[in-house]
């Protein structure tokens, strides 16, 4: 098994991920270590419901749990804000106390929504995050970001709240379709670029997915204390932290302009991090050639580096327009000085102006 610690004194917090395959079906013993109470609320989706529910809330119950399941609609059109009072509804229908726990099984959706969940009901209870997709093992499940869309935007309302242990087991990614797995592989590919070149390059010798999954265990290991070093830091992505938005602005922006359908966040960031990178590369910020092993790896895991729809790129900038990191008019972006480091810059929208030419001003 691989264990982690997050360490975070400032905040009185401290929790471990664990990464094994086959964890899942050690879930209840995992959970009864953590809490004296009985009572748990299992929040997931439909999909993982049909694969992982019933072992999850019978390993539960074997531990002596009374156990609720709360099976959500999937896909990101569940992570708003109007949700909340259907959850909070069922949570109270299922008598959760203050010392009771919330598991969020699924992938990033569930761990963003059941996080807000956990950090709201009550005034906030105890939160386990079991994540199922590999962009959730990798990302979404660590460093406590929780939170909902409103309609104008991603993620606009929530808090940092972190969970009481984070449990991965890698076999569950078997079930996750190729379009999943590598919107997974948008933000592995993203630690590379921002922090670890070696890793990077690594990624560029492990070409297949079943590739990927004969390594899976270390290259969750990898990315998991990447962000764990990175939150350490900067808890409340005040600094260090924003490194982790690499590709985010756009790729928000690009998520916001299709309504949260057609392309999903991996999909998004993977345009966000190829398009940065080359107006920054035609405006010397990045090291020449950057772009084009951007562009590599993310052809390799089949994802990518543009939008088909140049055209609507003009809108999309309204949404970029709007980003919520803004400080007097000025955007926070995240530019490769080359692969493996990189720094925020403080740009206004223009930076975006060759958005749909390549990188060329026009
Ligand atoms: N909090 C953070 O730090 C953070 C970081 C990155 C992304 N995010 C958020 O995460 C969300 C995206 O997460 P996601 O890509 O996991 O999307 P998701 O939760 O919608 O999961 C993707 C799909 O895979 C299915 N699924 C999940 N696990 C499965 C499994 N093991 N087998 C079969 N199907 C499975 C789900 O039902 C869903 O249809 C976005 O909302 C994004 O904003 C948050
Ligand atoms: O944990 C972080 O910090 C990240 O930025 C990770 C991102 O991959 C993730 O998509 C995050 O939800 C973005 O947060 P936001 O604050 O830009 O909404
Ligand atoms: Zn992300």
């Amino acid at each position: 098994m691989n264990e982690l610690k997050v360490n975070l004194p400032q905040a009185s917090v401290s929790y471990a991920i664990k990464i094994e395959k086959g964890l899942l079906q050690k879930v209840g013993k995992e959970v009864a270590q953590l809490t004296n109470s009985r009572r748990v609320a299992v929040i997931t989706d439909r999909n993982v419901d049909s694969y992982y529910g019933a072992a999850v809330e019978q390993q539960l119950a074997d531990e002596g749990f009374e156990v609720s399941m709360i099976v959500l609609q999937p896909g990101e059109q569940t992570k708003t804000f109007s949700m909340m009072p259907q959850i909070f509804s069922q949570l109270i229908e299922a008598g959760l106390t203050r010392s009771d726990v919330i598991v969020a099984l699924g992938g990033g959706v569930i761990g963003d929504i059941a996080g807000f969940a956990a950090a709201s009901y009550l005034r906030g209870i105890d939160l386990v995050q079991i994540p199922t997709s590999l962009l959730a093992q990798v990302d979404s499940s660590v460093g406590g970001k929780v939170g909902v869309d409103l309609p104008e935007g991603k993620n606009l309302v929530g808090s940092f709240y972190h969970p009481t242990q984070v449990i991965i087991d890698p076999e569950v990614l078997n079930t996750l379709t190729d379009h999943y797995f590598a919107d997974g592989m948008a933000e592995v590919i993203k630690y590379g670029c921002i922090w670890d070149a070696d890793f990077f390059d690594s990624l560029l010798t492990i070409e297949s997915r079943d590739a990927v999954m004969t390594e899976i265990e270390w290259i969750i290991a990898r990315c998991c204390d990447i962000k764990r070093e990175v939150v350490e830091q900067d808890e409340k992505d005040k600094g260090l932290r924003m490194l982790l938005n690499f590709g985010h602005t756009l790729g928000h922006a690009i998520e916001a302009y299709y309504h949260y359908e057609h392309i999903t966040h991996g999909h998004a960031v993977a345009i966000g991090m190829a398009t940065l990178t080359e107006i920054s590369e035609a405006r010397e910020l990045t090291e020449t050639g950057t772009a084009d092993q951007l562009r590599r790896v993310l052809k390799m895991h089949r994802l990518p580096s543009e939008l088909e729809d140049t055209k609507a790129y003009n809108d999309i900038l309204s949404f970029v327009r709007k980003d919520k990191k803004q400080l007097n008019n000025q955007l926070h972006v995240v530019l490769l000085n080359s692969i493996g480091t990189a720094a925020t810059h403080q740009t206004d929208v223009s930076f975006f102006d060759s958005l749909g030419t390549g990188g060329q001003d026009h």
